[in-house]
């Protein structure tokens, strides 16, 4: 599902964030990536949505090299991706319903299907009855769940998330970590950019290290 070859990436100002990174997430695998702030994990994520691009090596997306596709194609790409972030990036003066259904409108479903899609899509994240709120109405731990129902509205076969648990409790830590095996479940892959050592430690999946730009480690937890 996702190949980086030798892989490095140095930003416009000469800061090295990636250096030679080179793995495999298989179809349907599940894995955290983790290491210290700044090591270079939302890089490697950004490299997969294509939002930056390698200065060296490829990145492949399903077998497709998207370190050098054009920007026309880079929407067909995202297309597949479901992106979570920390601060779930939620458009405060929309419905959450309005929320979830953007990225179905961006697409040009039509209304029933976008009703059908975002309400199997809140279902599924719990939030069924919530559709009329406001975010800032929904506590934390649900706004973190509209942005995981957003992610998954059009079915990607991938889901990038990137330190989704940051302004999370525990508890409501481990809920979202159970949201993400769900999905997993049925066949998304899944990778996890976290510092959270508490949920590393209490889910065991496959786990990338990286360390000043480099991919240090890989363990089996
Ligand atoms: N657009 C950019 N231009 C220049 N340097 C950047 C840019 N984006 C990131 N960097 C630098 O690259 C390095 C890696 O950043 P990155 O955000 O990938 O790390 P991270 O592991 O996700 O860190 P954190 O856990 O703090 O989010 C950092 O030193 C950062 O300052």
């Amino acid at each position: 599902m996702i190949r980086f070859e030798q892989v490095s990436k140095v930003y416009s100002g000469g800061f090295q964030a990636l250096q030679k990174v080179s793995f495999n997430l298989g179809k349907g695998e599940m894995a955290y990536l983790t290491g210290h702030s700044g090591a270079g994990k939302s890089t490697l994520l950004k490299l997969i949505s294509v939002m930056e691009r390698p200065t060296d090596g490829q990145v492949f997306f399903n077998g497709q090299d998207v370190s050098r596709i054009r920007r026309g194609h880079i929407p067909y790409v995202r297309r597949r991706i479901g992106m979570i972030f920390q601060d779930h990036h939620l458009i405060n003066g929309r419905t959450v319903f309005d929320n979830v259904a953007l990225p179905l409108v961006i697409e040009g479903y039509n209304h029933n299907d976008i009703r059908r899609r975002v309400s199997a899509a809140l279902d599924k994240v719990g939030l069924l009855g919530k559709d009329r709120y406001f975010p800032l109405m929904l506590s934390g731990g649900e706004q973190q769940r509209v942005g995981i129902a957003r992610a998954i509205v059009n079915k990607p076969s991938l889901l990038l998330a990137d330190e989704p648990t940051g302004n999370l409790d525990p508890a409501l830590s481990m809920e979202i970590l159970r949201l993400f095996e769900a999905f997993n479940s049925v066949g998304v892959s899944v990778l996890i950019a976290t510092h959270d050592t508490g949920l590393i430690n209490a889910q065991r999946h496959r786990t990338l290290t990286l360390s000043a730009g480099r991919l240090v480690a890989e363990a089996e937890l």
